[in-house]
């Protein structure tokens, strides 16, 4: 990368769909259906609006955030996407040793092209947790479970949203239906052969319960839409929430995930981490959602046009782009921690005072205080 080299994430997408296969651009970049929840997500972060204070200076800029015992220098992690090798030759191996760099956690997909252990062991220091699809075969989830905890992943990250996949037009088209020759889910090797990764309609929250019992690392669940699940997730002792609709790829429909965000934080009442996915291309972006309410957010596809545009060192751009704008909208806003960001500060475009606030922000304006203080 050069002087011309992209300086935003959307020209990071630019740059990736000139170098990918078009049908691996389509996999990477489409939605389900009509891509109407695609397209809401972003649309979504475009119509909110920030109120900055003024004449606040002086302090150190802040954006680390503890998460599960983790450690993150900012409030941005690396969403579970699957198939980085199709982008990279180095795959996971790349991503998570620009998550490194970035100081940030990676949550590696169960569908991977690299296997988790080799992932874990290509970036020492990296902070990774394992997304887990519960497979209906509770004895394999339990192996798989056992080699994500060796590996060193400090949290499950189990994906709710998809009891099927969603209906990809882009994928059925160009007939992408599994990876080419030499690429596999490598965490699915199994007793010598690689098994199928199973979207279950079966799996209810017993499963949750069984997978509790199985292994002391904290679960989050991702892909939470509705605020009774958010409540049900607490009484099944779920250690945080992913507010997502998996970057629009399952069911087309539902809402933008920075809309859903605000009554899924008002359930949770700051009783465990919140965290938001889906449309986040700005430092902007994160600042929304972080003052209605999530404690971080995570990038899906801006990593991976990194990782497709300049392999290692292109992920880490996207983060650190992230960063500096973060670490700029936060000034610009007269914030000096991420923790001074409250719904106070957001409005939606159009709308009247606090048309976009759901929770009292509390003395010290911070959403979420409550889990943080414990
Ligand atoms: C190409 C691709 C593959 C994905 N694979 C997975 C996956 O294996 N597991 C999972 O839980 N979510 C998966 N997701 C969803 C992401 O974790 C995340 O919810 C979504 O990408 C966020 O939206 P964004 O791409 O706009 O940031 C995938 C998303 C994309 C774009
Ligand atoms: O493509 C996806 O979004 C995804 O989540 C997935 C599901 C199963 C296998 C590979 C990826």
């Amino acid at each position: 990368m050069d002087t011309l080299a992209p300086g935003t994430l959307r020209e990071f997408e630019a740059a990736a769909r000139a170098r990918l296969d078009p049908a691996h651009y389509d996999y990477f970049a489409g939605g389900a259906g009509d891509e109407v929840t695609l397209r809401a997500n972003e649309a979504a972060f475009e119509r909110l609006t920030l109120l900055p204070r003024v004449l606040r200076g002086g302090a150190k800029l802040r954006t680390g955030v503890t998460l599960l015992g983790c450690r993150a220098a900012v409030p941005v992690l690396v969403a579970p996407t699957a198939f980085h090798r199709l982008a990279d030759p180095e795959g996971e191996r790349a991503t998570a040793r620009a998550a490194a760099a970035a100081e940030t956690i990676m949550i590696v997909s169960m569908a991977a092209t690299v296997a988790v252990e080799d992932v874990a062991a290509a970036a020492p220091g990296a902070r990774l947790w394992f997304q887990l699809y519960l497979q209906p075969d509770m004895a394999f989830t339990e192996r798989l479970v056992r080699r994500a905890e060796a590996a060193g992943c400090a949290a499950l990250v189990v994906t709710v949203d998809s009891p099927v996949l969603g209906l990809r037009d882009r994928d059925r088209r160009n007939g992408f239906l599994d990876l080419p020759p030499g690429l596999y889910c490598e965490n699915m090797r199994d007793g010598g052969r690689v098994r199928p990764v199973v979207l279950s309609p079966e799996i209810t929250w017993e499963h949750i319960g069984l997978l509790r019992e199985m292994t002391a690392l904290p679960i989050a669940l991702k892909g939470v839409l509705h605020p009774a699940d958010a409540r049900l997730a607490l009484d099944h002792g779920v250690a945080a929430l992913l507010v997502s609709n998996h970057g629009g790829r399952q069911l087309d429909a539902v809402p933008a995930a920075v809309d859903a965000l605000p009554e899924i934080a008002a359930a949770v009442g700051g009783a465990v981490p919140v965290l938001l996915d889906g449309g986040v291309r700005r430092g902007t972006d994160v600042l929304k959602a972080l003052a209605l309410g999530a404690d971080a957010v995570a990038v899906g596809r801006p990593v991976v046009w990194g990782l497709a545009a300049g392999g290692e060192r292109g992920a880490a751009r996207v983060l650190g782009l992230l960063r500096e704008e973060i670490e700029h909208a936060l000034t610009l806003c007269g914030c000096t921690s991420i923790h001074d960001l409250g719904p106070d500060m957001v409005r939606v475009h159009g709308a009247g005072p606090g048309t976009a606030r759901v929770r009292d922000p509390g003395p010290d304006g911070g959403p979420g205080a409550a889990w943080r203080s414990r």
